[in-house]
């Protein structure tokens, strides 16, 4: 088999697909304004979601993360997840979501071949979750990360963005709250994409403070395997759960990459904060375009850069992280 490989020898066998724009929440540094519907938008069909998986599947891809926007906005979410757990060679499917819908429907998703869950939280107090999210749903979420253990999940992994001034000094709570459960908690630096205002300047923090912060209570960095991703894991003998750091910013971030992506609207993007989309719809349309969809997967692989440009500023063509999955 060819794997999907880039000029810098990094492959990929990790695929975040995109299922949807469409978002109920209204995270301050991702859709301050909530989701503006456009009605000439529409999401890949389930038909292309199998042509997809099918295609990057015989390139060796093994993992997907079902994302968004908000994937269980989808009504037909579940089907999804059957559809990727059913293609031959896939190992393992996840899914990122805001818990919207999760306490109702984890059992469902888990049968239907959910094997890991990422849920983002990003704040222990109800009063600031609301502040940062725009929504009232502290308690929901809550409740679905529990239904998420008592469906099976062994772990739950928790996304925290970090902002200066609202969720940064949570750490104790985050840490007792861990203490004993098995839950990956992933604090992640703020990243600067195209529609952010002054958000940036005023509320990024560097993970490294953190860091510090665990070492000096006896925390231990977990040796990376070659396919682990970006985070850098922590873990302590005496917590069940486990930090993930999340630091874009940080010293060869990018040399670890083994993802690629899909949008919601059938596009290929090499990074997250790359310049363009490679279209791959008109491809997506029958079993039988597969060889050209694998052709046009490679040939677009031979343009990926070594890493992003956040640093000179430049967060490509990504207005927010909800329109192509983060
Ligand atoms: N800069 C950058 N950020 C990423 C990348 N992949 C994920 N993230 C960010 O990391 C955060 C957590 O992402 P998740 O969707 O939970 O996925 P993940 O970290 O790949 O999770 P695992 O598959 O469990 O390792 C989100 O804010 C993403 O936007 C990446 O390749 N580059
Ligand atoms: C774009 S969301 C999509 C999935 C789902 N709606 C959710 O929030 O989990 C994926 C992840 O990206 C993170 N994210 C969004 N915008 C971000 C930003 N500007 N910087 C860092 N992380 C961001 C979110 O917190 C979330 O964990
Ligand atoms: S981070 Fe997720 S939940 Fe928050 S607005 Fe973006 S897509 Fe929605
Ligand atoms: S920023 Fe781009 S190159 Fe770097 S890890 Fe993320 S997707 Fe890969």
């Amino acid at each position: 088999m060819l794997e999907l490989q880039d000029a810098f020898a990094r492959k990929f066998h990790y695929l975040r697909l995109s299922v949807t724009d469409v978002c109920n929440f209204r995270c301050q540094y991702c859709l301050p304004d909530g989701y503006r519907p456009d009605g000439r938008k529409s999401f890949l069909t389930l038909d292309e979601i199998r042509h997809i998986t099918r295609a990057f599947a015989a390139m060796g891809t093994n993992k997907v993360r079902i994302t968004g926007g908000e994937p269980s906005m989808r009504r037909d979410f579940t089907d999804i997840i059957e559809a990727v757990a059913s293609t031959p060679g896939i190992r393992k499917v996840a899914t990122t979501t805001n818990g919207y819908r999760m306490a109702e429907r984890v059992a469902d998703w888990r049968s239907a071949g959910l094997d890991a869950i990422n849920v983002s939280l990003d704040s222990l107090d109800p009063r600031m979750f609301h502040q940062i999210t725009g929504q009232n749903r502290f308690h929901e979420v809550m409740a679905g990360i529990d239904a998420a253990f008592t469906a099976g999940f062994e772990q739950v992994k928790v996304n925290t963005v970090l902002m200066r001034g609202l969720n940064d000094g949570e750490l104790g709570e985050f840490l007792a709250w861990i203490k004993s459960s098995p839950i990956q908690l992933r604090f992640i630096e703020l990243m600067q994409t195209g529609e952010m205002d002054e958000l940036f300047e005023r509320h990024h923090v560097r993970g490294a403070a953190i860091k510090e912060k665990l070492l000096e209570a006896g925390w231990q960095q977990r040796v990376r395997a070659h396919n682990d991703g970006p985070a850098e894991v922590f873990w302590h003998a005496d917590y069940v759960g486990e930090i993930g750091l999340i630091m874009p910013y940080a010293q060869d971030f990018c040399a670890s990459c083994n993802r690629l992506r899909v949008s919601a609207l059938g596009k290929l993007h090499l990074c997250l904060f790359g310049e363009y989309g490679v279209d791959l719809r008109d491809l997506l349309q029958s079993p039988g375009q597969q060889a050209a969809l694998q052709r046009r997967l490679r040939e677009a692989l031979a343009d990926k850069k070594a890493t992003h440009f956040l640093h000179q500023g430049h967060s490509g063509m990504t207005p927010h992280l909800a329109s192509i999955g983060g």
